[in-house]
This record gives C-alpha cells, sequence and structure tokens, in this order.
C-alpha cells in the first residue's frame, strides 16, 4: 500500500474530527475522497502529510508512518493544499524554483525541471507572469507542479477543483490523468465532484470522520443496492410518477423535461417487474435503463439518513 490508514483518530478539544479511519490505497489507483464540509477530509490529509498530529492510530505514506518518520514521508509525497498562499512579487518561474531548492533538488538541475513541469501543467506561457496575476484554474495548476518538484510517488490534493469553473476543471482532471499515467497514487477529496467518477479507481465516503462506503464507483452504488435509473415515456407523466412512487421500489424519483431519473432498490428481475407494470398500465415508455452513475448522486444516496 502506498497511503494507508489504521484506525486513525483525532479529536479537536471537544471536536472529534476522526474516528477509527481505515483506509488504504494500492500503488498506482486515483482514490477519491468525497464527503460534505466538515467531515474531516482535510484532518486526514494533514496527517498523512505530516502537517498534524493524530490522537490515535497510525498513518503511513510508502510504508514509512508518518510520525515516526516525518521526513521520509514528506520525500515521498506532494501534498497540494485547499488554498493557494499569497506570493506577492514572485514569477511562475521564480515559485516553482523556491521548491525545487527547499526540496535540495541541485541548482544546475532546476531550470530544465522548472520547464518540464511547467509544460506538463500547459503553463509554459505564464513562465514569467507573476503568481498572483494568474487565473485560479492556473494557480491551481501552478500548485500541482509544486507539490510535483521532488518527483513523489503519492499525491495528496485536497479539494483542487474547488472554485474553478468547468472548463478550468476539465484542464485539471486531464493533468491528473497524466499523472496517473505516470504511476503517481493520488488521493483526490472533493465534496461535490462528479467528474471525480471517472477519474478514481476508487472512493471513500467519509461523513462525520467515519468511513461510511469504500470501493469502486460501482461496489459503492451496488452495496447500497440502489442503482439510479432514467425512464422516459411519451406523456402520461403523472401516472407514471404515481405508479413509480406507488412502487415502493423508487427513491428520489425527479421529474425532467423528458421524463424521470429515479433510484432504484432491487435487482434485474425486479426491475423488470417495474417494467411491466408501466406498461401494463399503458404508459408509452420510451426508454428504462440504468443512468450513468455519477459521484454527486451516488453521494446523495449514500449520505441519506446518515447525518439525521
Ligand atoms: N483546527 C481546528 N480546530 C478545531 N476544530 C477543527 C479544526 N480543524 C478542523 N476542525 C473540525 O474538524 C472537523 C473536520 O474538519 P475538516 O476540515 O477535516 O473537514 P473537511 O471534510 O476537510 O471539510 P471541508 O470540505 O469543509 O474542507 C470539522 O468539524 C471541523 O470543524
Amino acid at each position: 500500500m502506498v497511503i494507508e490508514t489504521l484506525h486513525l483518530s483525532k479529536r479537536y478539544g471537544n471536536v472529534q474530527a476522526l474516528t477509527d479511519l481505515n483506509l488504504s490505497i494500492e500503488a498506482g489507483k486515483v482514490f477519491g475522497f468525497i464527503g460534505p464540509n466538515g467531515a474531516g477530509k482535510s484532518t486526514t490529509m494533514l496527517i498523512l502529510s505530516t502537517l498534524l498530529e493524530q490522537t490515535e492510530g497510525d498513518a503511513f505514506v510508502c510504508g514509512y508512518n508518518v510520525r515516526k518518520n516525518p521526513e521520509a514521508v514528506r520525500q515521498s509525497l506532494g501534498y497540494m493544499p485547499d488554498f493557494f498562499g499569497v506570493y506577492d512579487n514572485l514569477t511562475a518561474v521564480e515559485y516553482l524554483e523556491f521548491y525545487a531548492g527547499a526540496f535540495k533538488i541541485p541548482a544546475r538541475k532546476r531550470s530544465s525541471l522548472v520547464a518540464d513541469l511547467l509544460e506538463l501543467v500547459n503553463l509554459s506561457h505564464k513562465a514569467d507572469a507573476y503568481v498572483d496575476s494568474l487565473s485560479r484554474g492556473m494557480q491551481q495548476r501552478l500548485g500541482l507542479a509544486r507539490c510535483l518538484v521532488h518527483d513523489p510517488s503519492a499525491l495528496i490534493l485536497d479539494e483542487p477543483a474547488s472554485g474553478l469553473d468547468p472548463r478550468a476543471r476539465i484542464e485539471l482532471r486531464e493533468i491528473i490523468k497524466q499523472l496517473r499515467g505516470m504511476g503517481k497514487t493520488i488521493l483526490i477529496s472533493s465534496h461535490i465532484l462528479p467528474e471525480l467518477a471517472e477519474l478514481c479507481d476508487e472512493i471513500g465516503v467519509i461523513e462525520r470522520g467515519r468511513l461510511i462506503a469504500c470501493g469502486s464507483v460501482h461496489e459503492v452504488s451496488k452495496d447500497r443496492g440502489r442503482t439510479l435509473m432514467e425512464l422516459k415515456t411519451l406523456g402520461h407523466e403523472e401516472e407514471a410518477a404515481h405508479l413509480l412512487n406507488q412502487s415502493g421500489r423508487v427513491f428520489q424519483l425527479e421529474e425532467y423535461v423528458d421524463g424521470f431519473q429515479i433510484r432504484f432498490e432491487g435487482n434485474e428481475q425486479q426491475k423488470a417487474e417495474l417494467l411491466q407494470q408501466l406498461i401494463a398500465a399503458g404508459i408509452p415508455v420510451v426508454f428504462f435503463g440504468d443512468a450513468k452513475e455519477n459521484l454527486e448522486d451516488m453521494f446523495l444516496a449514500i449520505t441519506e439518513g446518515v447525518s439525521g
């Protein structure tokens, strides 16, 4: 395992921020850490990055214990916090050179390393621009380049897409895919990011400091036995909605212009039965099938009732 936590707990005074958290992320995997504000994502990431001490349990990066061997952890890990500091009077190049220096990269290697990193994050054209003048999306990409200066095997990215517009999110996602292609092991957090579904090999859902679901996107949704489905009909929406609501297997019915999205609890046989009922009731069904699962929907379904 490249990233691992064992019975990790953290208390801030009276606040129990993390409780018995067990995470394990294999080499080369991208793990999405999903949870609402205050769930404990940043706390976990800070502990793994050696910037915060846990109350109980252990955490490891590349086999190094964060408490016993913090130097080795920092050499193996790139950590991107959820906010970008203010850097007056530093250009993108100077900024990366500063961090390369901090990681003791020999001076003669720094300029080619910095040029390569800027290229990787599509910022070569902004090499001499002041960091404070860059857009948020560009600053996030520069932040990503910064955590790569020492070529770490593991990356921890705390909500890298927050505050970005859709285009900037896509750009960031493409870079993260490239990093995955380079064999990096990545822990990435989000509170609402459907885009993570495509990016992540596995996800963990955290709520109030506890991991409440973990596995592949598919497994996590299957575990709950609830599938996101779509139904399209030619008119007859009211009857269809009534029948779905009466079936006892449909949760979170949402009506769109030309159909419904539902969360269905049951197996394939039960899906077929529901379709038969719709047709027997004379409802002209145009489409009835699984919707492309996205993390936002799954998150709502999984956390339903947990926080009460
Ligand atoms: N320094 C601190 N002192 C006291 N309580 C804290 C501190 N940092 C975090 N907390 C509390 O610990 C809990 C977990 O916070 P954490 O920042 O880890 O959550 P998060 O999942 O990263 O949330 P967000 O999505 O808002 O970043 C919250 O209840 C938070 O209020």
